[in-house]
């Protein structure tokens, strides 16, 4: 026995001064050679494949669906086998999900044949401009498998595995409302591109006030897009599908898009685009969105100078002089702002890196659509428009029945009339019904109702007036100006004959 640990030993020894002779006195570039023939060999004497599944595709710019997939199915059928699991990588989960530590193996079984799953981490050292050192972690699945198995598992296990994989974690996630960091931030050990909180909003297409045909038609657009997998893969277009929610403030437009991502159960990427640089960035940034979800561009005609009709030639030379002296001013202002083009922005929308994920939504909302660049708006792109409009009969029986949990009053009649005759949005209707105390029932809040509806048919009454008389006004002055400078042109040329 003694002997046995003896020559044990002896060996280790051996092999550790063989290794640091080979480290000191093999140069570098001879040594990456000799072992790219080690591994070549090594791979000719050994009977198993290896395949790796990085958490990082295309450069480190996007995240592996696939990696995902591996760890949501090794965390239900292998994981507890492991000896050491991970509990904090639940983050996009409804519940605790355990993960098998880094440098973990685990077994699994398919179809009679055996396969082991290895989970490894790189650390990579990087150094910044000011010279400071950071390092992050590259982390990959390897499988293992003999290779006489490597036509079944390349073939029908890989493909369970994925498949299963992906069905957990939609199963198991928590959605989630993202918003885009500012790019100083995308480093792997800062807060990366999107930042999420849960997404819990309560809105659903039930609570919704709106024609309720449109409201149909809308859901059933929805259905058809998220069930539309193999059909836009027939007719060759990527599966992403644009709408544009346009109407005056407080017509439901941000809470149409919370029952749009509670109807479908999708994520959604708030998308603020003032904070993004060029159309680089954005074109990073949308890869970085899963599928299954929204993508929303809030009031698209204030985040940039994408809107706007092209101008014509003869506004463009009329705006030349004025142009000029704020060109400086604008210039410096310029170097603050995005430079994302309307360009970049439907080239991000519908270009070639569109097809990069699926099952998208993309969702530009507007209170003044006709500010919008044709091209931005036009089918294909933005392939539903939806107008959210002032709240009438239809929308206030059902803002009613939410928030007094009535369905007949003896003031509807009356109420259909004054909504018919006065613009008054769902917003304020909503405000108006909710009771504002334990006193209040629905009562109250109907004949409040009544009441400030007619308040504000006066007030819109008033103000129509008050317009009509300052154009009245407006067009004597014109008129008066338009005689006297005929009267004056007149004098002028009698003046010049005599
Ligand atoms: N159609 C609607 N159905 C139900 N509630 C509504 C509707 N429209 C507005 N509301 C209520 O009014 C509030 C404001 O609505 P919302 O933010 O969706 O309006 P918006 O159209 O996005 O306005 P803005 O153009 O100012 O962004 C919501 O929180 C909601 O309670
Ligand atoms: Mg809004």
């Amino acid at each position: 026995m003694l002997e046995t640990v003896a020559i044990w030993g002896k060996m280790v020894t051996s092999i550790m001064l063989i290794w640091a002779m080979y480290s000191q006195y093999i140069p570098r570039h001879i040594r990456s050679h000799l072992e790219i023939y080690f591994y070549k060999l090594l791979g000719w004497l050994s009977f198993y494949v290896h395949i790796k599944f990085t958490e990082h595709i295309d450069e480190g710019l996007k995240r592996s669906e696939n990696y995902d997939a591996i760890r949501n199915y090794l965390s239900t059928n292998t994981a507890a086998r492991a000896q050491r699991l991970k509990a904090n990588e639940s983050k996009n989960s409804k519940s605790l999900v355990l993960s098998m530590d880094d440098h973990e193996e685990v077994e699994d079984v398919f179809n009679g044949v055996k396969v082991k799953w290895y989970s490894n981490v790189k650390v990579t050292q990087t150094q910044s401009n000011y010279g400071r050192n950071n390092s992050y972690e590259r982390r990959f699945f390897t499988l293992t498998f003999h290779r006489r198995h490597r036509g079944m598992i390349i073939d029908t296990y890989i493909t369970h595995v994925l498949r299963e994989g992906k069905a957990i974690g939609v199963r198991n996630r928590e959605r989630k409302l993202y918003t885009n960091n500012s790019s100083s931030e995308w480093y792997p050990w800062m807060s990366g591109k999107w930042s999420n909180v849960p997404f819990h909003h309560p809105a659903t297409f039930e609570t919704l006030a709106m024609d309720p045909e449109k409201k149909e038609r809308i859901k059933k657009d929805l259905v058809k897009f998220s069930k539309g997998k193999d059909y836009y893969k027939k007719v060759g277009k990527a599966w992403k599908r644009g709408y544009l929610l346009f109407g005056p403030p407080g017509t439901g437009k941000s809470t149409m898009i919370s029952a749009i991502a509670n109807f479908l159960d999708y994520d959604v990427y708030d998308l603020e685009l003032t904070t993004v640089k060029d159309n680089s960035e954005l074109k990073k940034l949308l890869l970085e969105t899963q599928g299954k979800s929204i993508v929303v561009i809030e009031d698209i005609d204030c985040s940039l100078d994408l809107t706007g009709q092209r101008k014509t030639k003869k506004e463009e030379d009329g705006e030349e002089e004025k142009d000029k002296k704020k060109e400086k001013k604008d210039k410096e202002e310029d170097e603050k702002k995005s430079k994302v083009t309307l360009s970049g922005l439907l080239n991000s929308i519908d270009g070639l890196w569109s097809a990069c994920s699926d099952e998208k939504i993309i969702i530009f909302t507007t209170n003044f659509v006709d500010k919008l660049d044709p091209a931005l708006i036009r089918r294909g792109r933005m392939d539903n428009h939806i107008e959210m409009s002032y709240c009438r009969f239809e929308a206030f029986k059902v803002l009613a029945k939410n928030y007094l949990e009535i369905e007949s009053h003896e003031l509807y009649g009356e109420i259909e009339r004054l909504l018919e005759e006065t613009d008054m949005s769902p917003a304020d209707v909503a405000e108006t019904l909710m009771p504002k105390s334990d006193e209040e029932d629905a009562d109250v809040c109907i004949k409040r109702l009544v009441k400030t509806v007619e308040e504000e048919k006066e007030k819109a009454k008033k103000l129509a007036e008050e317009e009509e008389k300052s154009k009245a006004e407006k067009e004597e002055k014109r008129k008066k100006n338009k005689e006297e400078e005929a009267d004056n042109k007149k004098t002028e040329e009698d003046e010049k004959k005599v």
